[in-house]
């Protein structure tokens, strides 16, 4: 049986189990990732973040004097971009020794270049690219169905605004099915419902693409800020805590804590080794 070193972290309790693969070698097949997310038999994680140096990947042909982040949803898929993944992947390369804290440390991600940046309170910043606001769709959990905005932060978002009559709290997210039209979201999407308690206020659960309801997701949290309009500067509260946004720039930036938690050693079972 063969072994693999590793870290977990979170970012507002949305987790993560790191990967440190600098030159790409190691072979993460959809079955490794879908063990280490799972919370019973394996680590348990929303997803996986494998640090590679962004030479080694061959689909990114941008500067190569840099680290890539390979992002993994639990179910094995992959995807564009991590907001919460992203702040952790940094948290976890500083404390590794592998980047200068005191520096703007770029990133290499499958949505395109991120900058990242570690502010006196401890909380971590990253920039998360333009976001693209699409066309207004019809999203359905169960028996209901919400107007919705579709939004790329690099990655797809549908996010709906709840009625006046309506609290997050009673959204089944566990366990209803969750729908956006197939052909403004051919390769699925990530759900955002939102509340807002004010200008620059607002609350919201998410269902992630490839993992089900999480307690928190950056890019969904830029594309609720960015879909609420009216507000450069957004504080947005979500299940495992809160977070900033600010649209002021050409990029958004995603501000939050960012948090390593434990290292260890996991033995693949035979049938992955
Ligand atoms: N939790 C992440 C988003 C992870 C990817 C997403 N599930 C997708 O498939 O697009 C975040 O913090 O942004």
């Amino acid at each position: 049986m063969s072994s693999i070193s590793f870290a977990k972290g979170h970012g507002t309790r949305n987790d993560f189990v790191l990967l440190l693969d600098p030159s790409g070698e190691l072979e993460l097949s959809a079955a490794h990732v879908r063990f280490l997310c799972d919370r019973r038999a394996g680590v348990g994680a929303d997803g996986i973040l494998r640090a590679v140096r962004a030479e080694a990947v061959p689909e990114w042909d941008g500067p190569g004097d840099q680290w890539f982040m390979d992002y993994r949803n639990a179910d094995g898929s992959i995807a564009e971009m991590c907001g919460n993944g992203l702040r952790v992947f940094l948290r976890y390369l500083a404390e590794q020794g592998l980047v200068d804290s005191a520096e703007r440390v770029p990133v290499a991600t499958r949505a395109g270049a991120r900058t990242g940046w570690f502010l006196p309170d401890g909380r971590v910043a990253v920039t998360m690219g333009r976001v693209q606001l699409g066309e207004q769709v019809e999203v359905r959990l169960g028996e209901h169905s919400w107007p919705a905005r579709a939004v790329s932060v690099g990655n797809p978002h549908a996010v709906s605004a709840l009625r006046s009559d309506e609290s997050l709290s009673e959204l089944d997210l566990q366990s209803a099915p969750i729908a956006a039209p197939a052909e403004v979201f051919p390769a699925g999407a990530n759900f955002e419902f939102v509340v807002s308690s004010g200008p620059g206020e607002i609350s919201m659960r998410v269902h992630e693409r490839g993992v089900g309801e999480t307690a928190s997701c950056g890019t969904g949290v830029v594309a609720a800020a960015a879909a609420a309009g009216g507000s450069e500067h957004c504080r947005v509260r979500v299940r495992g805590g809160e977070l900033e946004v600010d649209l002021s720039g050409d990029e958004a930036v995603l501000i939050g804590p960012a948090v390593i938690v434990a290292h260890g050693v996991v033995d693949w079972p035979d049938e992955l080794g």
